[in-house]
C-alpha cells in the first residue's frame, strides 16, 4: 500500500468512527427524550401527604433520584385521615405532566403500596416539635416500622432498596430489619445524608468555596444530637490540587466545637425558625442517598449512609450506624482503614452508646 492509499484508508476509518459516534449520541438522546429502553421502576414513598413527601415526589418524578432516562411509577402511602391530601398530591403529579412519570398509586393500604416496589422511601411517621429530641417520637414511630416491615417483606420486589427517613431514623430502620428477617440487611438503610450535606455546607460557608469542591466529610453514628460530623479526612479541590479541610480551615478549636454543634443542632435550628422540621433539604438528601446507592458514588468520593454495622471501626454489630461508604453496581461498602484519633474515637463510641440505649427503648415500646 502506497502512502496515498494509506492516507485514504485512515480518512475512511476516521469518517466511519465519527459517524458511528454521532449516531450513537443521537440514538441515546432520542431514547432519553422519548424515555424508551428502560422499564419503569416502582418507587414507594410513605407519608407521601406530609411535608417531606410533598417536596420529594416531584424530585423523583423529574429524574433527580434515578436519572433522566429512568421512567418511574410512584406508589404513595399515607393513613386514612390524610387520604384527601394524598389525592391532592396525586392530582398535582398528574397536572405536572412529568415525562418520566408512568403511573401513580395512592393508597392507605400498606400491602397494596408495597406491591413490587424496587425502592422504598419510608417517610411516614410523626415529626418532632420544638424542644423534643428525635427519640421522643420513638413510641409513635417504631410500631409503624414493625407493621410496615411485614408489608415490605411480603410484597416488595426482591432486592428492594429501603431508605428509612422517619425519626428516630436509625432505630426505625433497625426495627424494620428485625421484623423483616428475609430482607437482606444490605438492603435496609437510614438517612444521614442530610447531616453529611449539612457538614459540607458548613465547610463551604467557612472557606467561602463552592460546596461541590468539598468532599469526604463523614457523619458517624446516630441521626441525633450525638452524631459526629468528622472532617479529619475531608478535602477541598483547589487549583493546586486537593487540600485537607483541617489545613485550610486552620482553626482546630472551631472544627472541634462550633462546627460539630452547628451540624448536630441544625435540625432543631430549622424547627425553631420554620416551626416545622426540615423538608426540602431532607427530600434532596433522600434523592442523593438513593441516587448514589443505585448509580454509584463518584470515583474518590464517599458519602455517609446509616447501614447495618458489621463491626467495622469497633462499632458493635446489631446497630444501624452511619459510616462512610462508597457505592458501586447498586451495593454500598464501608470505607475501611481510616485513621481514627482519640477525639473521634470518643465521639464515635458515644453515639454508638446512644443507639444501644435507643434499641432497648424501642424494644420496650413494642412489648
Ligand atoms: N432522617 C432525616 O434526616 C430526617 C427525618 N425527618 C423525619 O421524617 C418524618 C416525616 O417528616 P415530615 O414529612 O416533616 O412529617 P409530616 O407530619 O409532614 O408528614 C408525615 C406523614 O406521615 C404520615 N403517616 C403517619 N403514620 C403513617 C403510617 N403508619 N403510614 C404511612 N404514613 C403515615 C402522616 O399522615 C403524614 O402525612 C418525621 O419523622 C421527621 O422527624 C425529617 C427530616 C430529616
Ligand atoms: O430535626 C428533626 O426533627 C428533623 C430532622 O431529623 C432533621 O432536620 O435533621
Amino acid at each position: 500500500m502506497d502512502s496515498m492509499e494509506y492516507l485514504q484508508l485512515l480518512q475512511k476509518i476516521l469518517v466511519v468512527s465519527v459517524s458511528l459516534y454521532l449516531f450513537s449520541k443521537i440514538i441515546k438522546h432520542m431514547a432519553t427524550f422519548i424515555n424508551v429502553g428502560k422499564e419503569p421502576l416502582r418507587v414507594l414513598v410513605t407519608g407521601a401527604a406530609g411535608q417531606i413527601g410533598y417536596s420529594l415526589v416531584p424530585m423523583i418524578a423529574k429524574g433527580m433520584m434515578l436519572g433522566q432516562d429512568q421512567p418511574i411509577i410512584l406508589h404513595l402511602l399515607d393513613i386514612e385521615p390524610a387520604m384527601e391530601a394524598l389525592n391532592g398530591v396525586k392530582m398535582e403529579l398528574i397536572d405536572s405532566a412529568f415525562p418520566l412519570l408512568k403511573g401513580v398509586v395512592a393508597t392507605t393500604n400498606a400491602m397494596e403500596a408495597c406491591e413490587d416496589v424496587d425502592i422504598a422511601i419510608m417517610v411516614g411517621g410523626y415529626p418532632r416539635k420544638e424542644g423534643m429530641e428525635r427519640k421522643d417520637v420513638m413510641s409513635e414511630n417504631v410500631s409503624i416500622y414493625k407493621d410496615q416491615a411485614a408489608a415490605l417483606e411480603m410484597n416488595a420486589a426482591p432486592n428492594c432498596k429501603i431508605l428509612v427517613v422517619a425519626n428516630p431514623a436509625n432505630t426505625n430502620a433497625l426495627i424494620l430489619k428485625e421484623f423483616a428477617p428475609s430482607i437482606p440487611e444490605k438492603d435496609i438503610t437510614c438517612l444521614t445524608r442530610l447531616d453529611h450535606n449539612r457538614a459540607l455546607g458548613q465547610i463551604s460557608e467557612k472557606l467561602n468555596v463552592d460546596v461541590s469542591y468539598v468532599k469526604n466529610v463523614i457523619l458517624w453514628g446516630n441521626h441525633s444530637s450525638t452524631q459526629y460530623p468528622d472532617v479529619n479526612h475531608a478535602t477541598v479541590i483547589t487549583d493546586s490540587g486537593e487540600k485537607s479541610v483541617n489545613e485550610l480551615v486552620a482553626d482546630d478549636q472551631w472544627l472541634k466545637t462550633e462546627f460539630i454543634t452547628t451540624v448536630q443542632q441544625r435540625g432543631a435550628a430549622i424547627i425553631k425558625a420554620r416551626k416545622l422540621s426540615s423538608a426540602m433539604s431532607a427530600a434532596s438528601a433522600a434523592c442523593d442517598h438513593i441516587r448514589d446507592w443505585v448509580l454509584g458514588t463518584p470515583k474518590g468520593t464517599w458519602v455517609s449512609m446509616g447501614v447495618y454495622s458489621d463491626g467495622s471501626y469497633g462499632i458493635p454489630s446489631g446497630l444501624i450506624y452511619s459510616f462512610p461508604v462508597t457505592c458501586e453496581k447498586g451495593e454500598w461498602s464501608i470505607v475501611q482503614g481510616l485513621k481514627i484519633d482519640e477525639f473521634s474515637r470518643e465521639k464515635m463510641d458515644a453515639t454508638a452508646k446512644e443507639l444501644i440505649e435507643e434499641k432497648a427503648i424501642a424494644h420496650s415500646c413494642l412489648n
